[in-house]
């Protein structure tokens, strides 16, 4: 069993009244973070990458994932103010970068924990005297389904959001955005990431894999032209860190949404195959008109969902994957190159070849 401490590793465990009330009021430091959401694959990769740089890191998460020196960790559920407290003492910066998985289709999840779970975050991070918040938010926040080529930060969030997961998403990134407040001393920035990938990725990869094993990839859908962000892992650790440094009262990042991509715009069937041969398989040939696909997707979708008293069943094509596979969606990050000097850590090539071998498990054959 994991075990959960209460206070910071660094505080000898108070033995009397006077040492409690001091440990219980240490002053924020500027290098002691709290990362919530730090057991999954983004909070993993930024925690060790904040380790090495000299932070002293607190994990919030719903499970515990694993061990690390240096780190505590607290578990608990970010609705729950009173454990988030515990969690935040001392802690002057804070990354949230938790959310339900988006493949999920339950909305009163995504509502209580992404909406109420962050407006008890903000309130936490008031009450403990945290002086920055970096959220983790997301591109697809303006994506509805349809192109969207080199787009800036201006674009408007999406009127019609794809899933509950979007949805829930933008109001999130509200919320976080609206509370940056100078006087109070509460200052937030959001970071948009869009399609991440990397080492221990519990979804791409996977799901590339298991539906090739399934025989289901051999189709392209549509003309294969189409462009999208691939953002490989420690590039978006990279954007949150230099986010959260350049997090001052004077400072232009104040309330504002970033993208933080590869830059690196790749056809998405390209990169599927790049996945796909490096372990091992053969890349889709076929091409399949996308309108045919998209509305074979909502039928199926439609039915899922009118008979879902009787069976249960959760189909591979959703209308939501056939519009990431089969439409543009690629986004600018010159804003983030301007404000806070941001360039990526590392090139696609090589952020594929690192991904394919950290999955030998998952190889053709294996
Ligand atoms: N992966 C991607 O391509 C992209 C991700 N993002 C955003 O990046 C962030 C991290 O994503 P990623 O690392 O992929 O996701 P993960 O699911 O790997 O990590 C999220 C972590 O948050 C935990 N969590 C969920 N609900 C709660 C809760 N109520 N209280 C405390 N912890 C909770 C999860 O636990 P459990 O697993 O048990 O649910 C998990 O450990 C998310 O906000 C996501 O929206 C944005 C764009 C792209
Ligand atoms: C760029 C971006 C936002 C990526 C997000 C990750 C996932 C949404 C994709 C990862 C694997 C993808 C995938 C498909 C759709 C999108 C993903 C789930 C398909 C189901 C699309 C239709 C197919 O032909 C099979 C694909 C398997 C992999």
């Amino acid at each position: 069993m994991f075990s959960v401490f209460s206070l910071p590793v660094c505080l000898p465990t108070p033995t009397s009244h006077l040492q409690f009330i001091m440990a219980t009021r240490i002053r924020p430091s500027s290098k002691r973070c709290a990362v919530i959401g730090g057991s999954g694959f983004l909070g993993r990769h930024l925690v060790e990458k904040l380790l090495g740089k000299g932070y002293t890191v607190s994990v919030f998460d719903i499970r515990q994932s694993y061990e690390l020196p240096g780190v505590t960790f607290h578990q608990g559920d970010l609705c729950d103010k009173q454990a988030l407290l515990t969690a935040l003492q001392g802690v002057s910066l804070v990354f949230h970068c938790a959310s339900p998985a988006p493949a999920s289709d339950d909305k009163a999840l995504f509502q209580r924990v992404n909406i109420q779970g962050t407006q008890t975050v903000l309130q936490a991070c008031t009450e403990a005297g945290v002086q920055k918040v970096v959220l983790t938010s997301s591109a697809s926040v303006v994506f509805e389904g349809t192109d969207i080529k080199d787009g800036r930060e201006d674009l408007p969030y999406a009127k019609k959001p794809i899933d509950y997961y979007t949805e829930t998403k933008i109001e999130q990134e509200k919320l976080v955005l609206k509370a940056c407040d100078k006087e109070k001393g509460l200052l937030t920035v959001a970071i948009r990431p869009h399609g991440i990938f990397g080492p221990r990725d519990p979804q791409l990869v996977p799901i590339l894999v298991d539906t090739a094993r399934r025989g289901k990839m051999k189709f392209i859908i549509g003309d294969g032209s189409n462009l999208v962000d691939f953002t490989f892992v420690d590039n978006v650790v990279h954007g949150h860190i230099l986010a959260a440094e350049s997090l001052r009262p004077e400072s232009p990042i104040c309330g504002k949404a970033y993208h933080i991509t590869n830059d690196e715009p790749v056809r998405f069937w390209d990169f599927m195959s790049d996945i796909l041969v490096g372990l091992g398989y053969a890349a889709p040939r076929y091409h399949l008109p996308y309108t045919l696909v998209y509305g074979l997707a909502l039928l199926l979708w439609l039915l899922s969902l009118l008979l879902r008293p009787l069976v249960s069943f959760k189909p591979t094509f959703t209308p939501m994957r056939v519009a990431l596979a089969g439409t543009h969606h690629f986004y600018s990050c010159s804003r983030a190159k301007q404000d806070m000097g941001y360039k990526p850590v590392v090139g696609l090539k090589d952020g594929i070849r690192r991904t394919v071998e950290s999955y030998p498990h998952l190889r053709h054959g294996a």
